[in-house]
This record gives structure tokens, C-alpha cells and sequence, in this order.
């Protein structure tokens, strides 16, 4: 089962550059989340702090009531064992096959003899739909079937965090359906706390059960994707609807002159909220809540024709492949 991670105060600065200043959210035990933002607003920084790898300026990274800021290196090592990573290019190793890749972690922290480590990556690697390609070398597969070693790899630990860079990088929307649609069965079958860095809208707005938004050296909001996909914060409006109306300019702000420009005109409304992708077998995962249930508890009332249909209802934006529905009612909630 997943564990929380309470991030308080966050602030990371490399020289006198600030990445990001007093970052605070909790990604709730078992849930997927989502963080977005414009290129260079420090989404990889955010994932690299969290596992240790880079230590921030100040603030705390809550887990198990430890503060990973503040372990020593032998603590740290230990509290790193209950995450999973999947960097955006697979970081798999070119020499290796593809057993040998998702085999590594299993070698390298465990004692585990190699019937027992044959068992889990078989299992991995079926998991992910690789069965069948171990003897692969990196280089001879395609970038999603890369990605989903990587997947594998880091699901060799029994990770109760996964932490995934920009999954969707280089795949075509097809298969980046597919791998969404694993992320949604894996967290259905391990439970574990994931967070996804990802640039794709569509994702953004069928898959986390919470979203996060970091741009101008800040967290913009973070919470449930109703309360997103519902909110009428330029920034937050802007970015899910992947309009050029609004703050966010080519090069990060836009300035007073371009901002004076766009006044008066009228934004499109905002699309309709759509279904959270489900799992494929049609088993319930455990931070799955009703569709509308966010915006009925908190007076919200969801742009028209909300919870209908599992198209993301951006302009442009692909539909997902299909899969099960549950027996929730997909009425327009009002
Ligand atoms: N080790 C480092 N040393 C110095 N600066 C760094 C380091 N790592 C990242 N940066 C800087 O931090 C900023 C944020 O980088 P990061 O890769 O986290 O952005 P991002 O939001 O993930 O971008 P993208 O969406 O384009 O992948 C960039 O300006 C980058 O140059």
C-alpha cells in the first residue's frame, strides 16, 4: 500500500537561480498525480528532490513521519528503497538485454538467488505486456516497449511510490493510451503513490485523481482534477485548455503590452470534464471516487456535458482507446 508524501515549504535554487519557492502538497496515499507546467519550471528538479537525489534550499519532504531532507546518507539509502523511478528515457543500460535491465535493482540491493529474482522479473515483465522480449536489447525495441522495461524495472522493489517522468515523451498517442491505461491497472493492483510529470493534456485530464501545477517558480494549485479541470484561474485555465489566451507567454509571462492586447477578448468556455480513465478488467481502484463527486461536495457546478463521455474535451485532443465502464451513472452533473 502507497504512502503520503507531505512536501512543505519547498524551495530549490541552483546558484541565485530560483527553480521553485515554499512548494506545499500532499500526494495522497495510493492516488496518481499529476504534475504539469511549462518547459524549465523545474517538474524533473520536483521528482529528483523527492527521491533525494538533489537536496532543496528549504522546506521538508514528509514520509513516515521522517523528514528526507534532513536523513543521513545511510538513512536516505533506506527511505529511497520505497520508490520507484522511471526516468523519461527508460535509463535502461544499451549493453544489457532486457531481463538483465529489470533484473538489476534486484541484484544490486537485494540478496535474493537467481531463481527468485527469475520469478519477479517474469512477473514484471508480464505486468507490462513484455513477456516474451527478455533477450531484447535496448536498442532493438520500440520507445514505448523502452518505457515499459523501464516500468518494469522500477517495479522490481515493490516500490510504495512511483515517480514517472514525462511517460508520454517521444510515443504516439496511441501508445501513449496504452501506457496510461497501465498506470491506471498497476495502481489498481499495487496500490503504491504515483506522481506523473507529463506535458500531455489528455493525460493531465483523465488520469490523476489530483493535479499540480507548477509556473513561475511557484506551485500555481494543487488538488483534486475536478477542481482543476473546473477552475477559473487564468494560469490553471490556460494551461489544461492549451489556449494562447492567457498569462503563460512563449517564453514563460507574457508581458504588460501582450496581456493589454488580449483584453476584451472572449475566452471559449471550458470543455466538459471527462470520465476518469478506469481500469481494463473493471475492478475499482482504491482512490477512485464517483465522477462528480468533487464538484458536488464543494457547490461546484462542472461545465455543461461534464462526466459524459471519456473524450479529454480539449479542441484537438485525442479520444482514449476503449475500456470497461463501471455501472457509475455518467450523467451531466449540475
Ligand atoms: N543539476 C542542475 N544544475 C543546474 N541547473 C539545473 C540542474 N538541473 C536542472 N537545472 C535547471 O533547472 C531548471 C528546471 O529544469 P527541469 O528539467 O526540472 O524543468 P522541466 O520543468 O522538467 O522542463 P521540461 O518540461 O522541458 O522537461 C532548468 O532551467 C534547468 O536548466
Amino acid at each position: 500500500m502507497g504512502v503520503e508524501i507531505k512536501v512543505e515549504g519547498l524551495t530549490k535554487k541552483f546558484g541565485s537561480q530560483m527553480i521553485w519557492n515554499d512548494v506545499t502538497l500532499t500526494l495522497p496515499a495510493g492516488e496518481i498525480s499529476v504534475m504539469l507546467g511549462p518547459s524549465g519550471t523545474g517538474k524533473s528538479v520536483f521528482l529528483k528532490t523527492l527521491v533525494g537525489l538533489l537536496k532543496p534550499d528549504a522546506g521538508s519532504i514528509w514520509i513516515n513521519d521522517r523528514d528526507l531532507t534532513r536523513l543521513r546518507e545511510h538513512d536516505l539509502y533506506e527511505v529511497r528503497k520505497l520508490f520507484g523511478v522511471l526516468f523519461q528515457d527508460g535509463a535502461l543500460f544499451g549493453s544489457m538485454n532486457l531481463y538483465d535491465n529489470v533484473a538489476f535493482p534486484l541484484r544490486e540491493h537485494t540478496k535474493k538467488n537467481e531463481s527468485e529474482i527469475k520469478r519477479i522479473v517474469t512477473e514484471k515483465m508480464e505486468l507490462v505486456g513484455l513477456a516474451g522480449a527478455e533477450g531484447k536489447l535496448p536498442g532493438e525495441i520500440s520507445g514505448g516497449m523502452r518505457k515499459r522495461a523501464g516500468l518494469a524495472r522500477a517495479l522490481v522493489l515493490d516500490p510504495e511510490i512511483l515517480l514517472i517522468d514525462e511517460p508520454d515523451s517521444g510515443l504516439d498517442p496511441v501508445r501513449t493510451s496504452y501506457i496510461n491505461q497501465l498506470f491506471i491497472d498497476l495502481n489498481a493492483q499495487i496500490d503504491a503513490t504515483f506522481l506523473i510529470v507529463t506535458h500531455d493534456i489528455n493525460t493531465a485530464r483523465t488520469v490523476p485523481d489530483n493535479i499540480g501545477l507548477l509556473y513561475h517558480k511557484h506551485l500555481a494549485m494543487f488538488g483534486p482534477r475536478e477542481m482543476l479541470l473546473s477552475s477559473e484561474e487564468p494560469v490553471v485555465r490556460q494551461f489544461l485548455n492549451a489556449q494562447t489566451i492567457g498569462p503563460i507567454g512563449m517564453s514563460e509571462e507574457k508581458d504588460a503590452d501582450e496581456l493589454a492586447q488580449e483584453q476584451g477578448q472572449e475566452l471559449p468556455p471550458l470543455p466538459p470534464i471527462a470520465l476518469q480513465l478506469q481500469t481494463s478488467d473493471g475492478t475499482r481502484r482504491r482512490a477512485e471516487r464517483p465522477a462528480g463527486e468533487w464538484c458536488r461536495e464543494n457547490g461546484v457546478v462542472p461545465p455543461p456535458g461534464s462526466f459524459m463521455s471519456k473524450n479529454a474535451g480539449v479542441p484537438g485532443v485525442s479520444q482514449h482507446t476503449a475500456h470497461t465502464e463501471h455501472a457509475e451513472p455518467e450523467r451531466a452533473v449540475s
